[in-house]
């Protein structure tokens, strides 16, 4: 039943991607099975392509460019977010993840540490609710597994790594709380991608996004990187794909076609923002059809 291919998924995030730059004009089903297989774009041999179908060396650099001229923006606008609308905003955005059913039935998840020198919406509540002790209710079954990001180098490189507190936690070199490779008994933590059991749930961070889908992260490529591994991971287990959930500020969610995105750029299904949580992809609307 919760069979759903990378093929379908890829249709079912090009359906929401009308006017992504990169897309060819009309995509045929056997382009559609090429993109299952690959990075949908290697910007390496990115000239290779061929005009009008693809990107161009020269205007990927364009793309890149304007990239940074909206995390410019967006982040100066983040700096001067009033602090008391920062913390309600928060609070609200946190409260419709702790009520959606898709959050409460999920098993194991992916989030991220907020650090708020980056001014991210905040998780803490989430992670805490995730961590707390499963005996509190009486119900081992009702625990939650947590994976947090972990940048293993400057190449994209990110791994997820299981934790049970937040004590498992130290600072990196870019002052972001992340686990140590090893726990307190010198064992090596699981990583997502040598798990046995599907993640059912990622929240993303993100400097912008778009109510079609779209995220602009922080440059790195990291999360682009790791969530197309994931989903062809999930593809080669035959696990039902992740839901790939944003949280964002209102400031942060701009006009749609106003994110430049590569074909590398996964999008997101659904966005959590003060005003609401936006299923935008297929899959975010047939689970939350069956309430999960
Ligand atoms: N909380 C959190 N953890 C995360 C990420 C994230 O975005 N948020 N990452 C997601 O990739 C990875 C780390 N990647 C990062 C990439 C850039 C910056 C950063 O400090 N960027 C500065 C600009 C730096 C520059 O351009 O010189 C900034 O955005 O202000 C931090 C983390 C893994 N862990
Ligand atoms: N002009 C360029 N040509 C080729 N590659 C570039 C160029 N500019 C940036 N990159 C690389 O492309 C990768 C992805 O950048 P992108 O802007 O898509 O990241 P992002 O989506 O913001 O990050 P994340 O996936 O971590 O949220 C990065 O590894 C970056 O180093």
């Amino acid at each position: 039943m919760w069979r759903s291919g990378l093929r379908q998924r890829v249709k079912e995030l090009l359906m929401i991607l009308p006017s992504c730059s990169f897309l060819p004009p009309s995509p045929s089903p056997s382009q559609h099975v090429a993109f299952t297989k690959k990075p949908l774009l290697s910007l390496a041999n990115a000239s290779l392509c061929s005009p009008g179908t693809m990107s161009t060396a020269t205007n990927l650099d364009g793309i890149f460019k304007e990239k940074q001229v909206l995390r410019s923006k967006v982040r100066k606008s983040l700096k001067s977010m009033d602090p008391s609308l920062r913390s309600q905003e928060d609070d609200a955005i946190q409260s419709l993840v702790l009520e959606a059913p898709w959050f409460k039935s999920s098993q194991r998840l992916c989030a991220y540490i907020t650090c708020s020198a980056l001014r991210e919406v905040d998780t803490s509540k989430l992670l805490s609710q995730i961590l707390q002790n499963p005996t509190k209710d009486g119900s081992a079954q009702n625990a939650k597994k947590l994976y947090v990001p972990r940048v293993e180098d400057k190449n994209s490189h990110m791994r997820m790594l299981n934790i049970s507190s937040m004590d498992d936690l130290i600072a990196n070199s870019m002052d972001i709380l992340e686990p140590a490779p090893v726990d307190q008994h010198g064992n090596a933590r699981e990583d997502v991608m040598q798990a046995n059991n599907p993640v059912d749930l990622f929240l993303l961070p993100g400097l912008a996004f778009d109510k079609s889908g779209r995220r602009l992260g922080r440059g790195g490529g990291y999360y682009d990187t790791f969530l197309r591994k994931y989903q062809e991971l999930a593809e080669e287990r035959d696990w039902r794909q992740p839901l790939l959930v944003a949280l964002s500020y209102s400031l942060q969610i701009i006009d749609d076609g106003a994110i430049p995105v590569t074909l590398n750029d996964v999008p997101v299904d659904v966005l959590v923002s003060p005003a609401g949580v936006i299923p935008i992809s297929q899959a975010a609307l047939n689970r939350f059809d069956i309430g999960l």
